[in-house]
């Protein structure tokens, strides 16, 4: 976030800091030129506007930022980054404060009250959804930045307020903002899923997986730990912290320490805070790792769903291939399957242990893979791609680019499937069928919608 202190010093600060204290006779001289004096008042001026600025961003606004780019995250530029992160939200008010209470109100006996971070995202809207159906309580939180359309979001947003879920529309890093939903909700439980995604994009916006996956990660367990009571936690890590690990399959105990992209740099130090503020503060914390979630409602930033587009378009759609033709794999995990443990990890989050920002006891810390057990090559996703949209796809091999994607990902699921019953049912084949229908129905040709 852009701060007045990163503002580059102009030659009247640097005259203003020096000169009065430090060689008083110097500035006796310039007091005497009338053009100094000018140029002197002018820079004093242009600083108060410029600070005037910055302050006007209210405490009730937040610095969006997280991200990127417009329907592309290849358009994305620092003077965007820059502008997002002036980005304003307005929130409070009497009637603001009811759609919170009423989102978050319980219906089930014994449910709980969860705050989603990320809501209008893929994972967060699914699991908002699932949440609601079955009698918790849920509040959503998302920024709603463009690193893809946002139209898919307002989509998920309208879909979850039909269920009686309302999304508030702010960013992590909003410190106030966070306090106050706590002020008027006492959550029982935090789903965190805001991000910033995304394996490649991170050498194109760097920053903003820093300000999301970390800044923002870092400001809401600053809250979480004052809160009273403090929430247990369950939050979205990622497969990719498994980096350049060759044991197969991925097992939780395996090393974590090889990231391959600064995406999974930043997962893995969420995992590591994760341990630290579990350490410090007696906060119960749960992260996931998931495993390439596919399925209806998803993000266009992912390879299933751009080739699908590219498929029905014609466009030729670059397939990665390793070194000697080796094959680049995934275990594609389907997003119901992916709720079922975000839900089953919270039914079996223990309580904090901290009250009053201090630890009283040791707390659950946990981190679980949640992928397929079963990795399928790209060139099979678009072989079965083509099938289910009859439609030949016209493919480019390429070699896999260095810019932080692995070979394949493979995930041993024993852990979550003991401690989660944890069990995914859903097949690529299977899964990808119900995304093609939701993705036709979506984007009907002559509908309202078109392919971002
Ligand atoms: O499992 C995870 O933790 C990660 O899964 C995905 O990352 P990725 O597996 O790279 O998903 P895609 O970008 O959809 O790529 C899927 C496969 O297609 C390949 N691919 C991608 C793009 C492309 O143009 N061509 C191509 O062959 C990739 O190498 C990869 O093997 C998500 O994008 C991450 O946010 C998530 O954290």
């Amino acid at each position: 976030m852009p701060h007045i202190d990163n503002n580059p010093s102009t030659p009247g600060k640097f005259k203003m800091e020096k000169s009065p204290y430090i060689h008083h006779h110097h500035r006796l001289r310039w007091h005497s030129t009338p053009l100094v004096k000018l140029t002197f008042w002018s820079f004093i001026f242009l600083g108060l506007i410029l600070m005037f600025f910055f302050r006007s961003s209210p405490s009730s606004t937040s610095s969006s930022l997280s991200s990127s780019s417009s329907s592309s995250p290849s358009s994305s530029s620092s003077s965007d980054t820059s502008r997002r992160s002036l980005r304003t939200f307005s929130w409070g008010g009497p009637s603001w404060e009811k759609r919170v209470r009423n989102s978050a109100r319980v219906r089930a006996s014994n449910g709980f009250t969860v705050l989603v971070t990320g809501a209008a995202g893929f994972v967060g809207t699914h699991v908002s959804a699932a949440l609601k159906r079955r009698g918790d309580g849920v509040l959503g939180l998302d920024n709603f930045n463009d690193y893809y359309d946002p139209s898919l979001k307002r989509a998920r947003q309208a879909l979850l307020e039909r269920s009686g879920v309302f999304i508030v529309e702010g960013d992590i890093n909003d410190q106030a903002l966070l306090k106050k939903l706590f002020e008027v909700i006492p959550f029982s439980h935090v789903m965190h899923l805001a991000a910033q995604a995304g394996v490649r994009y991170a050498m194109q916006n760097p920053g903003s997986y820093v300000h999301s996956n970390i800044a923002g990660f870092v400001n809401l367990l600053e809250v979480c730990k004052s809160a009273n009571p403090q929430p247990a936690i369950v939050w979205a890590s990622s497969s990719s912290v498994y980096g350049l690990n060759t044991k197969v399959p991925f097992s939780e105990k395996d090393r974590t320490d090889q990231p391959a992209s600064l995406y999974a740099a930043t997962k893995k130090a969420g995992e590591e805070i994760a341990h630290t503020y579990n350490h410090i503060y007696g906060l119960s914390l749960t992260g996931l790792r998931f495993f390439t979630v596919y399925g209806p409602w998803g993000r266009p930033d992912m390879a299933y769903f751009f080739f699908t587009k590219d498929i029905l378009k014609g466009k030729s759609i670059p397939i990665f291939e390793a070194s000697n033709h080796g094959t680049v794999a995934r275990d594609f995990t389907y997003i119901d399957d992916i709720v079922k443990g975000c839900l089953g990890a919270l039914d079996t989050a223990e309580k904090s242990t901290g009250s009053g920002g201090k630890k009283t006891g040791s707390a659950q810390l946990r981190v679980f893979n949640l992928g397929n057990t079963s990795p399928v090559p790209v060139s099979d996703l678009v072989s079965i791609l083509e099938k289910l949209l009859k439609v030949k796809a016209k493919r480019t091999v390429m070699k896999l680019p260095r810019n932080g994607d692995v070979q394949f990902t493979h995930a041993n699921i024993s852990y979550a499937k003991r401690e989660l019953g944890y069990k995914p049912t859903t097949d690529l084949q299977g899964g990808l069928k119900k995304f093609v229908r939701w993705y036709l129905s979506y984007y009907k040709p002559g509908g309202k919608k078109s392919a971002v």
